[in-house]
C-alpha cells in the first residue's frame, strides 16, 4: 500500500472539506480559534515534512514558508484572493497554488448589495436610535438617505464579484458604470442578456458620476490604494463607497478624512487596513453615522463555505497528486 500524502491545515474549514482530505491523505489541523503563527506553521510543515498546505487569508505564506518542507506541492487557499500567497515564491520552486474563485461570488455579491442598502437606508444608526430609547414618534425627516432606485453605481472591477453585483442592480432600475484594466465584453454580453446595460469608463469618470462605488478588485501592487485622497475628493459629495475587495484597496487614513470632512456622505466595509480593526481605531469614531463595517464576512453563507471548503481540498488533493489544479492562481492571475 503507497503512503498517504501528509497535509496541514491551518485552521477548522467546514467539514465537506476535512472529509474529503481524510478519504486519501495523513491530515494534520490547526486547532486554534486565531491563526497559528508564521513560525508556527513553518514548524509543522517542518516536522510533518508535508506535502500540502491548506491555508487561509489570514496566513502569510512566502518562500520561506515553503521552504519548510521538502516535500511541499501545492499551497491550496480557502478563498479567491491570495494577496497572501506569494505566487512569485511560490511559482520558483515549483509549487502549484490553489484558490476558490466563481463558488462565491454570488454570496459575496449579496453582501456588498448588503452594506450599500444599510449604508444608504441607515438600518444600523435607526436600530441603535430604538435601542437608545430615541424613538418617540414616527418623523418626517427621521433617518432619511438617498434612494437606491434610479441611482448611479460605478463598479471598479467588473470580473467575477462585480459582475455578479451590477447584475443585481437592474432590479433596482440605476445606471451602472464601470472601470476596469480594459472593457470586459464578455461581461457586458452576459449582462446585456439579463438586461442590464453597463457602461465601461475610466475610474475618474466613474468617480466623478456614481452615487455609490463598490469595489472589486484584487489586492495587487497596482491596486493598492486605489482610493486615495485624491480618488474621495473626487467622488460627490453624497456618495457612499463600498468595499468588500481588501482593505488596502482603500487608504484608510484618507477615507477617515473623507468622512470627517464630508467629502463622501457614508462607507460601508467588510475589509479594513488594518485587518482586523480594533474597536478602538480611530476611524470606528464614525460608526454608525457615517460608516458600517463588517469583520470579512462577504462570502460567509453557510452553502458557499462548503463549497470553498470541498474546492480548496480539491486543488489540494490534485496538486499532492502531482495533477493540474482544477482552479490554479498561478493560471488565473491578471
Ligand atoms: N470580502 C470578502 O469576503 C471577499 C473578498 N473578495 C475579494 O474580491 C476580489 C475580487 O474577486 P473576483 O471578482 O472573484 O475576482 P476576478 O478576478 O473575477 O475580478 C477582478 C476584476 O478586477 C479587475 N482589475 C484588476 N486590476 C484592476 C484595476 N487596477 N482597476 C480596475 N479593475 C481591475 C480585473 O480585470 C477583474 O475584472 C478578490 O480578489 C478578493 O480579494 C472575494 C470574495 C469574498
Ligand atoms: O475574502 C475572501 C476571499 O475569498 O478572497
Amino acid at each position: 500500500m503507497s503512503e498517504q500524502p501528509t497535509v496541514y491545515v491551518t485552521r477548522q474549514i467546514p467539514d465537506a472539506g476535512l472529509e474529503l482530505l481524510e478519504e486519501s491523505c495523513e491530515l494534520h489541523v490547526w486547532d486554534g480559534k486565531l491563526p497559528p503563527s508564521k513560525d508556527h506553521i513553518i514548524e509543522r510543515l517542518a516536522e510533518l515534512e508535508a506535502d500540502g498546505l491548506l491555508c487561509l487569508l489570514s496566513d502569510d505564506i512566502d518562500g520561506e514558508v515553503m521552504d519548510a518542507s521538502p516535500n511541499l506541492d501545492v499551497v491550496s487557499t480557502f478563498s479567491v484572493g491570495y494577496d497572501h500567497v506569494n505566487i512569485d515564491d511560490a511559482e520558483e520552486r515549483g509549487i502549484a497554488v490553489g484558490h476558490t474563485p466563481g463558488v462565491l461570488s454570488e454570496t459575496t455579491a449579496d453582501f456588498a448589495w448588503a452594506l450599500l442598502m444599510t449604508t444608504a437606508r441607515r438600518t444600523v444608526e435607526g436600530q441603535e436610535y430604538v435601542l437608545d430609547g430615541e424613538w418617540e414618534t414616527w418623523g418626517p425627516k427621521l433617518l432619511t438617505g438617498p434612494d437606491v432606485h434610479g441611482a448611479t453605481l460605478g463598479v471598479i472591477g467588473l470580473g467575477n464579484i462585480g459582475a455578479a453585483v451590477a447584475r443585481r442592480a437592474g432590479g433596482f432600475g440605476m445606471e451602472v458604470l464601470y472601470a476596469d484594466v480594459g472593457p470586459n465584453e464578455e461581461a457586458e454580453a452576459e449582462l446585456a442578456a439579463a438586461g442590464v446595460d453597463v457602461t465601461y469608463v475610466d475610474q475618474n469618470e466613474l468617480l466623478d458620476h456614481s452615487d455609490f462605488v463598490t469595489l472589486h478588485v484584487p489586492l495587487f501592487e497596482s491596486t493598492h490604494h486605489l482610493i486615495s485622497e485624491a480618488e474621495l475628493r473626487r467622488m460627490k459629495e453624497g456618495a457612499i463607497l463600498i468595499n468588500t475587495s481588501r482593505g488596502p484597496i482603500v487608504d484608510t487614513d484618507a477615507l477617515d478624512t473623507a468622512l470627517s470632512e464630508g467629502w463622501i456622505e457614508r462607507a460601508g466595509l467588510d475589509v479594513t487596513d488594518p485587518e482586523p480593526l480594533p474597536a478602538d481605531h480611530e476611524i470606528t469614531r464614525h460608526v454608525p453615522e457615517r460608516l458600517v463595517v463588517t469583520p470579512h464576512i462577504a462570502s460567509a453563507s453557510i452553502g458557499t463555505r462548503n463549497k470553498m471548503a470541498t474546492m480548496a481540498a480539491e486543488n489540494l488533493l490534485a496538486g499532492v497528486a502531482g495533477e493540474d489544479l482544477p482552479n490554479s492562481a498561478l493560471d488565473d492571475r491578471s
